[in-house]
């Protein structure tokens, strides 16, 4: 792996880092001694071709792989300095600071206010009004307000697919992570709305570390600082976006890159 040490900005803070990362579906292994850093309030996405690692990877970052039988992870996952593998993790805990948002656009089959306030109510008692305050920053900070302000309590599935994914957003903002993780959140979206979510994406970074599977080399080189390049579940290279996409060193990249594969 080819982590361009010269481009990292000191200045940065490591808010997770990823320590010779193994994953194993059973016994095949599918990412192989992954060892990066993911950037305080900056934007990293993971590009590659189909089956490299990268949904997987960012799986691991919650431990939404615990939900499966059969699927391990080795190595450390430092999150502000601690081992988020550790067995003795609160996964409670880890997913209300590390919020993850999907491919799909999935509000729950509820009103738009409760979409945002049942995720809030389950880690926090919080009064009424202290819920209303929540639910309209969440809409803000998510760009929805303005559309479902006098609409709130319609059903979330009443929205169009780039307003139920903003809802998504906001239903994880509202929690107050500090790491927001996106699995190809756009490629259920027409231009329009995905161009919406790549000015939010860019929006919450100044509040939030995030991550972004993306299939989508223009995205990338638009919505993210670093860029991590995987292939074959290894992590190839890793850097500025910039020069990643301008002036790799791997030549696997380079093809990547140009289109002569994947
Ligand atoms: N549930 C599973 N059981 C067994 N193998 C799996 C499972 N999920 C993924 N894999 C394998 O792990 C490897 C990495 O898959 P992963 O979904 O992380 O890749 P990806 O880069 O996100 O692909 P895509 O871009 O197609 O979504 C692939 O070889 C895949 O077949």
């Amino acid at each position: 792996m080819n982590v361009m040490s010269k481009d990292v900005d000191s200045a940065l803070t490591e808010k997770i880092s990823v320590r010779d990362l193994k994953f194993f579906y059973g016994s095949s292994l599918a990412l192989k001694s992954i060892s990066m850093p993911l950037y305080e309030r900056q934007v990293t996405s993971f590009i590659g071709p189909s089956g490299c690692g990268k949904s997987t990877l960012l799986r691991v970052l919650n431990r939404m792989y615990d939900l499966y039988p059969n699927q391990r992870a080795e190595g450390e996952v430092l999150f502000d300095g601690e081992n988020i593998l550790n067995p003795r993790q609160d996964l409670n805990l880890l997913r209300s600071r590390i919020g993850m948002v999907f491919q799909k656009p999935t509000p729950f089959p509820m009103s738009i206010y409760e979409n945002i306030a049942f995720g809030v109510r389950l880690y926090e008692r919080l009064p009424k009004s202290d819920i209303d305050a929540r639910v309209e920053s969440a809409l803000e900070k998510a760009a929805l307000w303005k559309e479902v302000k006098d609409k709130l309590h319609s059903s979330g599935l009443s929205l169009s697919g780039g307003q139920q994914q903003r809802l998504c957003i906001a239903r994880t903002v509202a929690i107050r992570p500090e790491v927001i993780l996106f699995d190809e959140p756009c490629s259920a979206l027409d231009p329009i709305s995905t161009a919406r979510i790549e000015e939010l994406i860019d929006e919450l970074k100044n509040e939030f570390t995030i991550a972004i599977v993306t299939h989508n080399m223009q995205q990338a080189a638009r919505v993210s600082q670093k860029t991590a390049f995987m292939y074959l579940g290894e992590l190839v290279e890793f850097g500025d976006t910039k020069k990643l996409f301008t002036n790799p060193t791997d030549t696997r990249t380079q093809d990547y890159i140009t289109g002569r594969f994947g």
